[in-house]
């Protein structure tokens, strides 16, 4: 059973992939209404209200993954979510259109005066000349950023007759063409807009993008709007250029404090304001809440997840392909680490035969899991796998290879660690699964599961009987058991296999055994 806390008001309609789950227990309160119940906590649903600190992950310990119904993830901590293992998922497109519908009606109100018209109607004043307006008809309206809602925003500026100019790093030109908008540098979209919105995410690049030095490149009369994130337009600045007539007014959703009520914006006739609401429609808090309600429940249920942050994305057609070789690598990182013992300093994978489109680095990331899972007494798992070993010095290599050494397929591993190598290589084998075929150079073939003994032992007569009388008189089953070796009378090795795992008296016999020279107890 799962526990699942929603913390900040989700849409209940739309949790019920959740609510129908038999696994999954839901809990709605907030965070400080948990207070002890964190600790339980397996999965944490927010909106912009609770903020996921570093702290809150410490306060739970359960936690695997945190989803954000919405855009913006300014409010979680994603790399100490990264660092504690934590998948980070959002819901990237349920808001758009009413984002873009909001951002739209603020810009018709802003050039119509509505909202000051109507506060100054229900005063009892009846007031047509002073709200004049504007139209927005053959007006040229600056997008700062053409992703979903930027994007959006310019179909329906054209719809209004409006000539759009863009200005994203990441918007090509032939996509530009496409939809018959002006791609322009900034500098060229302040001087040429009569109406400017922003729809970037808040990043150091686009903390004050629009400043004091760009707004005073701008046409006299321009309006502003943000409807992104607060601090895109500078507010100091907004303040200072309306106060000067050179900004004619603007339209903001969203402010750099929220609830901005110390905010002296607030004071100016010019700005009309809402509180946040770009996403608040009925359809889009349906659509959000249902987005991460499933997401969060294919991460539980151990499936591949479609918006996170922190991982790469992946079908859940492509999971279903990749995960026998997604287990099959996790076993090779856990057995190698428990077979090295030693400080290690780079871990290299070589992959052949595995179709071009399995992406590998998700696969080295499973296997770098695999390999500090028993070190670390954290979660490890591919969302913080590369973190973990760059913490601890190690290096990670990845490479791809046309040896599949007379198989379909092979992934090899060669772990280097202070005064030694240790080389391990396994395939997929359609039928039989995943199998070990080389230890250290030995030819060898077992399923990596469960309990095993690794034995390496010179090839002489009466070596395996002795180990067969231990385990017989230890009243053991031997399970399986497969040996390989290089050269006839050399080293050997052995690998058995149990249904339960060896006591450490057994290990202590057979360790002490005449022609055994190391021995390792290895469970999976
Ligand atoms: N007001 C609300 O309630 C509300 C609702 C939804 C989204 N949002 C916010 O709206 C913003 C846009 O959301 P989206 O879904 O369109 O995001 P998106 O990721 O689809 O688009 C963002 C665009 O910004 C561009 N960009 C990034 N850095 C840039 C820079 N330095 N200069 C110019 N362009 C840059 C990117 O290339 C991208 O095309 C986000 O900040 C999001 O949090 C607000
Ligand atoms: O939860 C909200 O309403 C805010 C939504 C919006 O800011 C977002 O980033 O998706």
């Amino acid at each position: 059973m799962f526990r699942v806390l929603v913390a900040d008001a989700i849409k209940p309609e739309g949790l019920g992939p959740l609510l129908d789950a038999p696994n999954i227990e839901l809990l709605q309160k907030t965070v400080s209404e948990a207070g002890d119940e964190l600790k339980s906590i397996d999965a944490l649903l927010v909106r912009s209200e609770t903020k996921v600190t570093d702290e809150l992950l410490n306060a739970m310990p359960n936690i695997k993954i945190v989803a954000r119904a919405g855009v913006g993830i300014d409010n979680i901590d994603v790399h100490s979510a990264t660092k504690h293992g934590v998948v980070v998922v959002n819901a990237p497109d349920g808001n758009t259109i009413s984002t873009a519908e909001h951002t739209f009606a603020m810009m018709a109100s802003l050039a119509r005066n509505i909202p000051q018209a109507h506060s100054s109607l229900k005063q009892k004043e009846w007031k047509r000349t002073q709200f004049i307006g504007t139209e927005l008809y053959g007006k040229n309206l600056g997008i700062i950023g053409m992703g979903r809602i930027g994007g959006e925003i310019a179909k329906r500026a054209k719809a209004f007759g409006m000539d759009v100019y863009v200005y994203d790093p990441f918007f090509s030109a032939e996509r530009a063409k496409q939809l018959n908008v002006k791609a322009v540098p900034l500098e060229e979209l302040m001087k040429s807009a009569d109406f400017i919105t922003v729809h970037t995410p808040l990043t150091p690049e686009t903390k004050g993008l629009i400043n004091e030095t760009n707004i005073k490149k701008c046409k006299k009369g321009v309006y502003l709007l943000n409807c992104a994130r607060g601090g895109i337009i500078d507010e100091d600045a907004l303040y200072q250029a309306i106060l000067e007539k050179h900004v004619a007014g603007a339209a903001l959703d969203v402010f750099t404090e929220e609830p901005p009520f110390g905010n002296k914006l607030l004071e100016l006739d010019e700005i009309i304001i809402t509180p946040h609401l770009g996403a608040s429609t009925k359809e889009a808090q349906l659509n959000v809440a249902t987005q991460v309600a499933q997401e969060v429940l294919q991460y539980l249920n151990g499936n591949p997840v479609s918006n996170s942050i922190n991982l790469p994305a992946i079908s859940k057609e492509v999971f279903n392909k990749i995960q026998p070789y997604y287990l099959l690598v996790k076993q090779m990182g856990n057995l190698s680490s428990q077979l090295t013992k030693r400080a290690v300093l780079e871990l290299s994978v070589t992959y052949a035969g595995i179709p071009d489109d399995f992406d590998k680095n998700l696969l080295t990331k499973a296997l770098v899991s695999g390999f500090f899972k028993r070190m670390v007494d954290s979660p490890v798992n591919e969302v913080n796998a590369l973190l973990v070993a760059k913490e601890r010095g190690v290096t990670i290599g990845e490479k791809v290879s046309e040896n599949t050494y007379g198989y379909a397929n092979a992934i090899s591993l060669t772990v280097k660690a202070e005064n030694r190598i240790f080389e391990i290589r396994g395939a997929y084998i359609d039928q039989y699964g995943p199998r070990i075929l080389s230890l250290n150079g030995f030819n060898i073939d077992f399923q990596p599961e469960g309990n095993l003994l690794y034995i390496q032992h010179t090839d002489k007569p009466g070596v395996i009987g002795r180990v067969g009388k231990v385990l017989g008189d230890h009243d053991v089953n031997i399970a399986t058991m497969q040996v390989g070796r290089k050269e006839a009378g050399g080293e050997a090795i052995m690998i058995l296999t149990f249904d339960k795992p060896l006591t450490e008296g057994i290990i202590t016999t057979l360790e002490s055994s005449e022609d055994i020279s190391f021995l390792h107890h290895i469970i999976l």
